[in-house]
């Protein structure tokens, strides 16, 4: 089953996505999420350049032998980029085995471990009460679990915020990086008024979750976990910048409140003595960021040993390739905690037609062979690339931050 052709498909439906095709000599194809929001043309070189012209004339069944020929043969090992490209070939790998083998890609991970794969909603407002319109708005449309930010008094934008009520944020909302502003001071006071309030309107049975988006420092970070362990949040997820992974030690000596991170982190390394010292609690990484399906395969089954399940990112940058394998993975791996999920867009979901389904806050993992998603090259071609940059986020004297 020789590889006869691969390539880049770059488009943007509303936002870009990046999408490789591989097709074997018997006119079998599989499709990999390659986007890396904001960096996607780094990504497209790195395959296009390098990556592809290798693969031409392999044997499309070897996934293991070509993940280990992409990783160590690389020589420049890790990273988003490199770790992207590697993801792309990897689920586009698979994709085309379980099609060959006529069965839904679960099939061949292991088999389902449950029936449907529990969602959380983005709900977000301008202010709290905005914040729990948008949970009423969700919990009415069957979620169980949602992740609340609000925009925080004296701080004019907020990163994970939507611009109109009922909408979605953009991540990735101007040509060149918009300039943020920050101060941790009137966020860490805020939060837990948010918290407050949306248990006393729903109760405690709703899982509650928080991204803090990498702003604080590590005392800091205790200082929220602990404000917030009246409220029993499901995870507050990156809380700190991790480069360094001994600062999760800290937050978990001072806090129960539970610890998810590492949509940044693209390799088992990235979170080595946080797993191992159970500093964490769910990883992030996702299938398309993290080399693949053979790769996070390894992390998940590492987490498993420390109690870490899976919550695995699912932002609208990640296209419904990613979110499509994920689906698969979450209805397979026996650690699996949560799935985000940000609906896309209507023209998006066009471009890429799939079969999963989404019922009462839960995905429903489809019967096709495959992953199940496939793009209309065509429809693609009509929606060009356009640059799009993450803003980036000073504190109110300028200094620039971590964000
Ligand atoms: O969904 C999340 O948890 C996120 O933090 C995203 O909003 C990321 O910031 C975005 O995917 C960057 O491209
Ligand atoms: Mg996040």
């Amino acid at each position: 089953m020789k590889i006869e052709q691969a390539y880049t498909i770059v488009c943007a439906p509303g936002r870009n996505f990046v999408t490789l095709k591989i097709v074997t000599e018997d006119g079998v194809y599989g499709i990999g999420d390659a986007t890396l929001n904001g960096r996607e043309m780094a990504v497209v070189a790195y395959l296009e350049e390098h990556v592809l012209p290798a693969l031409i004339g392999r044997d499309a069944s070897c996934i293991e032998d070509i993940w280990q020929y992409l990783y160590r043969g690389a020589y420049w090992r890790r990273g988003p980029v490199t770790m992207a490209a590697i993801g792309a070939v990897d689920v586009a790998l698979w994709d085309i085995k379980a099609k060959v083998a006529n069965m839904p890609l679960y099939q061949l991970l292991g088999g389902r471990s449950r029936e449907r794969v529990m969602t959380y909603a983005h709900c977000t407002g301008k202010d709290i009460d905005g914040c729990l319109q948008e949970v009423e708005r969700h919990v009415a449309q069957g979620y169980r679990a949602v992740r609340v930010q609000a925009g925080i008094p004296g701080i004019p934008t907020i990163y994970g915020v939507a611009k109109r009520e009922g909408e979605r944020y953009e991540p990735a909302d101007s040509e060149l990086p918009a300039e943020h502003v920050w101060s941790t001071e009137k966020y860490l006071n805020h939060v837990p008024q948010l918290f407050a309030a949306v248990r006393e309107q729903f109760g405690h049975d709703l899982h509650l979750l928080h991204d803090v988006h990498h702003r604080l420092t590590p005392i800091e970070a205790a200082r929220l976990g602990k404000a917030v362990e009246p409220y029993h949040l499901f995870w507050l997820e990156d809380c700190v910048p991790a480069e360094n992974q001994e600062s999760l030690r800290l937050i978990r000596e001072h806090t129960t409140t539970p610890l998810a991170i590492g949509e940044v982190f693209n390799s088992i390394h990235d979170y080595r003595e946080m797993i191992q010292n159970q500093w964490i609690d769910y990883i992030r990484t996702p299938l398309s960021h993290g080399g693949g399906i053979t790769h996070m395969r390894r992390v998940a089954d590492f987490a498993a040993l420390y109690h870490i399940r899976t919550g695995f990112h699912g932002p609208t940058d990640l296209s419904p390739v990613c979110l499509g394998a994920a689906i698969h993975f979450d209805s397979w791996v026996p650690n699996f905690g949560i799935q985000e999920y940000m609906p896309h867009d209507d023209l998006t979901l066009q471009v890429f037609s799939h079969d999963f389904r989404f019922e009462d806050g839960h995905f429903i993992v489809g019967e096709a062979p495959g992953h199940g998603v496939d793009i209309d090259e065509s429809l693609a071609a009509q929606y060009p690339w356009k640059r799009a940059s993450l803003p980036v986020n000073r504190l109110e004297d300028g200094t620039l931050w971590h964000w």
